[in-house]
């Protein structure tokens, strides 16, 4: 494992949120959130359900416009870029639901990532034949437990390969940002092994916001932790703050979430 500690407030900043904001009618999904994410930080979001947690990401990555409030990222205002300007810039994402092109292999899929946009048989065709890109997308597939399936078409795979293959298709990009919408959503206990194995292995290039309802996985990822609730950020900390703190018992009391 990256041994990658450092101290946030001497780290850069790779994106910065200020009153960011999003209502939905009357629901405030997103209020008036300040976060500051240090380039090669590691930062888990938590919360309850519909505490926000989805739409802020939205908001970062360009899928939602803000009610109010701003985004910097990369160093620039990108509070009105769109999601191919974020995503050039350096943003990658995942999401709750899959994007993979499920009649298609574990290979294809990976080398369209790795050529950076979907959709051209063409650079298809000439992936398949390049070997410096085949070398790169074995060793993505390995890195996420996939070596094996290359071949495979994807909808054969089981929901938690899947998930795996779209962490794989984020890092094709080598993003300089990445956030993963609840990357354990469904995985096997050692599928979710397997995860946090990746994730601690991600190079230290790579920040990373990740959202995750497993809370052994969001505090043994995350170097820092920020609990949304109700859609505010109402605490950040250390895991072992986050864990000790009576306010995140009392925000999780009665729902389906061990804080240990
Ligand atoms: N497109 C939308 N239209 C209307 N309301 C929305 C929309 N997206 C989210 N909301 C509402 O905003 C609130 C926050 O939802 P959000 O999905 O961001 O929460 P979350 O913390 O990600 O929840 P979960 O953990 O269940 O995914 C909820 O009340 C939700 O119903």
């Amino acid at each position: 494992m990256a041994a990658r500690r450092r101290d946030p407030a001497h780290a850069g900043r790779i994106l910065s949120t200020r009153a960011l904001t999003r209502h939905f009618g009357g629901v405030h999904a997103v209020s008036d959130v300040d976060l500051d994410v240090g380039t090669g930080e590691r930062v888990s979001v938590i919360g309850p359900n519909g505490a926000g947690k989805s739409t802020l990401f939205n908001l970062v990555a360009g899928e939602f416009r803000p009610s109010g409030g701003r985004v910097e990222m990369f160093g620039a205002d990108m509070t009105r870029a769109s999601i191919q300007q974020r995503a050039h810039r350096g943003l990658a994402r995942t999401f709750q639901t899959s994007k993979l092109f499920t009649s298609m292999t574990v290979a294809d899929n990976l080398y369209l990532a790795l050529c950076g946009r979907p959709g051209s048989v063409r650079r298809l065709r000439d992936a398949r034949r390049d070997h410096e890109r085949i070398g790169r997308a074995r060793g993505l597939a390995e890195r996420a437990g996939l070596g094996a399936e290359f071949g495979v078409e994807v909808g054969e795979l089981s929901h938690g390969q899947q998930r795996q293959l779209e962490l794989a298709m984020a890092l094709a990009a080598q993003p300089a940002l990445l956030m993963l919408d609840e990357p354990a959503a469904g995985l096997s206990p050692s599928e979710r092994g397997q995860l946090t194995t990746v994730l601690r292995e991600l190079s230290a290039g790579v920040t990373l916001l990740l959202i995750e309802h497993d809370m052994d996985i969001a505090l043994v990822i995350g170097e820092r932790v920020v609990v949304m609730s109700d859609g505010a950020k109402v605490l950040e900390g250390s895991p072992s703050e986050i864990r000790s703190s009576e306010l995140v018992r009392r925000i999780y009391l009665g729902g389906t979430l061990d804080v240990r």
